[in-house]
């Protein structure tokens, strides 16, 4: 690579900000010929700049007037990811629709999602249970709120045990089969063409015959993957993760690239699980923009390499144009 530098203008909530842009990431990215820069939100983005490149996870309609103006009057400026491409990720239906596109051609692997039903107002639950039964839909059932929009109301989930359960949920809703998986769930992370799969605790499986001895119609939960093996005091949980075996690499980076391409996103991770009954059919119930990269061990040599492929494309395209 020549001496030039990048200059990678950023825009992010300040959590976010705290947990990735670490002075691990600054330097790494500094001693490849990437300078990291905040953008100020308290100024006109127009006048801030030059960049070869913005990446941003940050909603609402100022954000994207002012990322468009700018795109417009830079074209050159390599926009990760373009917000119309993001937004298909902020409801759970037009998020997983991408995945029964996909042409996977590994041997013995499928890919798929589980039957899900999209419920926009609220009714009375005798109709959800038709809803259900009409689309095959049995007991236990997840259900999500349909917006996805990285608020705390939009990882608020309900596992759904009976009928009575769902006279307590809030529209508009999916609701989701619930597919026992062995407890463990596969997270993908995707930086480009970058592509790391890493293990983390789920919910435990519900086998056919305890769903009747259970007393609760309904149970709530949040962003349970978030804990890891290692934050969890709990060596069966820290066991059964250390023995999941993992999804075959080569099958993991052709779903990420060909969702990458239908998305048409550079940084997202999805969630996969393992269909119990059907073994080597998974599943994708989730996919996340910019999710939390600083949870994987050297998450700064990933994104440096990211950053140094969108560098070098767009010194090619200068080249050639
Ligand atoms: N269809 C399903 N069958 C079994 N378990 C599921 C299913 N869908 C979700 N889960 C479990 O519930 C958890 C939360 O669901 P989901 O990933 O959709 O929520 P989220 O709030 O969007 O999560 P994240 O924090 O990753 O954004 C999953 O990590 C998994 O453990
Ligand atoms: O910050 P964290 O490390 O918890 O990252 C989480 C991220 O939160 P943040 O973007 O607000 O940081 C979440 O985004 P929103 O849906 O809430 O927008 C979502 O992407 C999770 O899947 C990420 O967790 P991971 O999938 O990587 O475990
Ligand atoms: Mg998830
Ligand atoms: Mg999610």
């Amino acid at each position: 690579m020549s001496q030039r530098r990048f200059r990678f203008g950023y825009v992010l909530a300040s959590k976010k900000v705290s947990s990735f842009i670490q002075d691990s990431l600054i330097n790494h990215a500094q001693k490849n010929g990437i300078d990291l820069i905040p953008i100020d939100l308290n100024k006109p983005l127009i006048e801030q700049g030059p960049f070869d490149c913005i990446f941003h996870k940050l909603y609402g309609p100022e954000w994207r007037k002012q990322l468009e103006q700018f795109a417009r009057q830079n074209p050159t400026t390599v926009i990760v990811d373009a917000i119309d491409s993001i937004e298909k990720l902020h409801n759970r239906i037009s998020m997983l629709e991408v995945v029964n596109e996909l042409k996977i051609t590994a041997q013995t692997e499928t890919i798929g999602i589980p039957i899900q039903i999209f419920i926009q107002e609220k009714s009375e639950s005798e109709s959800l249970l038709q809803a259900m039964n009409r689309q095959g839909l049995h007991f236990p059932v997840l259900a999500k709120p349909f917006i996805a929009n990285g608020t705390a109301d939009s990882h608020q989930m309900s596992l759904v045990l009976k009928p009575e359960g769902l006279a307590g949920l809030k529209a508009p809703i999916v609701l989701q089969e619930f597919v026992n998986h062995g407890g463990v769930i596969f997270k993908v992370y995707v930086a480009g063409k970058h592509v790391k799969c890493v293990k983390r605790r789920s919910l435990p499986d519900i086998p056919e015959e305890k769903l009747g001895t259970l007393k609760e119609n309904l149970i709530s939960f949040s962003q349970i993957s978030n804990l890891t093996a290692q934050d969890r005091n709990d060596d069966s949980m820290a066991e059964l993760i250390e023995k999941a075996v993992m999804p075959p690499m080569g099958f993991v980076t052709d779903v990420a690239n060909q969702l990458r391409n239908a998305l048409k996103l550079h940084l997202f991770n999805f969630d996969m699980i393992r269909d119990n009954k059907v073994g080597n059919r998974y599943l994708v119930i989730d996919i996340n923009y910019f999710p939390g990269y600083a949870k994987m061990p050297n998450y700064e040599s990933m994104m440096t390499a990211f950053f140094l492929d969108i560098a070098r494309e767009k010194q090619n395209n200068e080249a050639n144009s």
